[in-house]
């Protein structure tokens, strides 16, 4: 479902490969936390599997395809099957709840007809069936994150990234969201979160890979964030 086959990313301007030689495997259904020190590479993974960026050298497998090389043209669409969840939110400022989790589906050419149907839905999962007439700065930072889970989740995606989502909110609000994620990939959608939350990954007890200075320094099943060290 998701694979990194020998992946180097060097960025320009840089010394030493932000990935090097990096090589996983992440089946379809999973829930995997990517851990490691700041600047070890969690966030260039996200980056190549999202194609925001292309490798240097290696293979990126997504939904059983290799996006290393894919034309440009076809990024959207390898995007409409990929959710995103990040620290800072991203909401639109200016548009209802309704209308950021309604947006996604407008740019997928939605109908109006599926979008009545599927938006109030989604905001239900994620309890926020009450608030669907605000707009963002209305509301609490989990809130917020919700709406964004919300909008991640509206197109049903075989894949959802997430990056530091819990990493502006307090232990209470940040469970909530985890709740919430781990809803979303007991429906079928594989999950990978970067994180620096241990509280989180020892409470979970899912698959942790650890990267250190580019390099997978441990891959465990039901793992703990702090082992070895
Ligand atoms: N656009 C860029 N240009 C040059 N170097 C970069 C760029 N993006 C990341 N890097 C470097 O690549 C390495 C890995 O960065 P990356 O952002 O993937 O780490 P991270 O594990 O996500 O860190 P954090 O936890 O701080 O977000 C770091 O040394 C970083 O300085």
């Amino acid at each position: 479902m998701i694979a990194l086959q020998n992946v180097t990313k060097i960025y320009a301007a840089s010394t030493r490969p932000a990935l090097d030689a990096v090589s996983l495997d992440i089946d379809k259904g999973e829930f995997v936390f990517l851990i490691g020190a700041s600047g070890s590479g969690k966030s260039s993974v996200l980056r190549l599997l999202l194609r925001e960026d292309t490798p240097t050298k290696g293979h990126v497998i997504v939904n059983g395809k290799d996006i290393a090389k894919l034309p440009g043209r076809k990024v959207p669409e390898l995007r409409r099957g990929i959710g995103c969840v990040f620290q800072d939110f991203r909401l639109l400022p200016k548009k209802t709840v309704f209308e950021n989790v309604a947006f996604a589906l407008e740019v997928i050419n939605k109908s109006q007809r599926v979008i009545s149907r599927s938006v109030p839905e989604v905001l239900e999962m994620v309890n926020l069936d009450g608030k669907s007439h605000r707009y963002p700065h209305e509301l609490s930072g989990g809130e917020q994150q919700r709406v964004a889970i919300a909008r991640a989740f509206v197109n049903r995606p075989l894949v959802l990234l997430a990056d530091e989502p819990t990493g502006n909110l307090d232990p209470d609000t940040s469970q909530g969201i985890m709740g919430l994620l781990e809803r979303i990939n007991r429906k079928g959608t594989t999950v990978v979160m970067a994180t620096h939350d241990n509280n989180i990954v020892d409470a979970m007890r899912r698959r942790v890979i650890e990267l250190d200075l580019g390099h997978i320094v441990r891959d465990q099943n039901r793992g703990v964030y702090g082992v070895g060290r």
